[in-house]
């Protein structure tokens, strides 16, 4: 038993300068976890709910720090189930999902320390080992992905297509597929350079430049091939269309500046885009509630490329189910902070899991230097790691994933990805 002994909230700012909230646990044997809630910015519809931080901190201090006083924290279902409880709604919207994950996240690194607690220099530190505490006897390393390019809800004005995305699939080391789109980043930007655009960075670290997304898909295509080259393994291009964003649902139609798109017409494109630049991994090719039009992608051109379903899913094992039901994506996006919870996360990615789904761990676009994700992904053996290329706040969870391979081996990425 590791008792919880005391549990603090503060107020932190997470990477767009916004206040977020970071929760510490305290056991009764001195270990102690600390964990911050992300921030979206395309927010799915049926997301949990994060309220205003002021709220957060209130209700984490009068409702939720007394009832979780005196339990188990390595009994990490019974605490996720008590939140539930104590939230007493199905989207967290009483003590809000940014305090939820907040605590959770802190009492299973609270409860790692506790486990894995050690005075010998030579071991890991304790905090390094809650991939080992939440996880299977054989952690796999995900694949790093992360944009290099984008706008959409992340830089207005930018692309209409919010993320343009690199993986270095073909590399043996997390260290090399880390570098390897870090230095496809570099590529674009120069690229960008040689053809006279100026450009600023999105949210997540990615170039912003305002041009069509035609444009953006010559330069981003070329960068990935020169820089597979180069390194002589397999780079590999992918999206996050964010159809949500781009979707009227007066008119029924997808909005492009450039132009103006049906379902069917969207279908038709996005699997035309997966052709013409050999896409792996395309997420959100349509609006949050379009299961059929996924199905029809999915349909078409799924078996040589990953449809990944984030505002279709949030996380949420109930959509996961309507979506496995009617041949909808074959992989989910996993945000914890879109569902509540740590047991609420690993209920989706099993249940994904058993029906073939590929599963992807992600951050989001508002973020802190918390590398919990990158734990989770190993431990969870989610196929990507979708948490950026570069930038403080994304770096921390890579720099995480390469010091967890130095004790798993660099290498296990075993994955087959189309
Ligand atoms: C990471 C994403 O962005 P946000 O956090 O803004 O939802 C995303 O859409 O996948
Ligand atoms: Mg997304």
């Amino acid at each position: 038993m590791s008792i919880i002994e005391d549990i603090i909230g503060r107020r932190i700012f997470d990477s767009r300068g916004n206040p977020t909230i970071e929760v510490e646990v305290y056991l009764d044997d001195g270990s102690f976890g600390r964990a911050a809630a992300p921030a979206g910015a395309s927010t799915g519809t049926y997301e949990a709910v994060a309220i205003p931080v002021p709220d957060a901190l209130s209700k984490l201090e009068n409702e939720v720090v007394e009832q979780l006083i005196a339990e188990d924290a390595t009994d990490q279902e019974s605490i996720d189930m008590l939140l539930h409880d104590i939230d007493g709604t199905d989207n967290f919207s009483n003590i809000g999902g940014n305090t939820s994950v907040a605590v959770s996240m802190a009492v299973a690194k609270a409860a790692s320390c506790s486990v894995y607690s050690t005075d010998d220099y030579r071991v890991e530190p304790p905090e390094r080992m809650l991939y080992r505490y939440l996880g299977n006897a054989y952690p796999r390393m995900p694949y790093p992905l992360g944009n290099v390019l984008g706008g959409g809800a992340h830089a207005p004005g930018a692309t209409d297509i919010q993320e343009f995305l690199v993986s270095s699939i073909g590399a043996d080391t997390i260290d090399d597929a880390v570098y390897g789109n870090t230095l496809v980043h570099k590529k674009v930007k120069k690229l960008l350079t040689d053809a006279g655009i100026v450009c600023g960075k999105g949210d997540e670290g990615g170039w912003a430049p305002q041009v069509k997304d035609s444009k953006a898909f010559e330069i981003t295509s070329a960068a990935v091939r020169e820089v597979s080259d180069e390194v002589g393994f397999s780079i590999r291009l992918g999206l996050d269309v964010a159809a949500s964003e781009l979707w009227d649902e007066k008119k029924k139609v997808y909005v492009y500046k450039d132009a103006k798109r049906t379902p069917a017409q969207q279908v038709d494109y996005i699997a035309g885009l997966v052709d013409k630049y050999d896409l792996f991994y395309v997420e959100d090719p349509l609006h949050e509630n379009d299961f059929d039009g996924f199905a029809e992608l999915t349909e078409k051109v799924g078996d040589r490329c990953i449809i990944c379903g984030d505002d279709l899913f949030v996380t949420n094992v109930k959509r996961l189910q309507e979506g496995i039901e009617k041949f909808a994506a074959n992989a989910i996006l996993i945000k914890p902070n879109q569902i509540g919870t740590v047991t609420d996360t690993y209920n989706a990615i099993t249940m994904a899991k058993r029906f073939g789904f590929k599963t992807v761990m992600s951050h989001r676009s508002g973020e802190t230097t918390d590398n919990t994700i990158a734990h989770l992904a190993v431990a969870f053996g989610c196929e990507l790691l979708k948490t950026g290329v570069v930038g403080g706040e994304r770096i921390a969870k890579l720099n995480e994933l390469i010091r967890i391979g130095e004790d798993i081996g660099n290498d296990r990425m075993t994955e087959d990805l189309p």
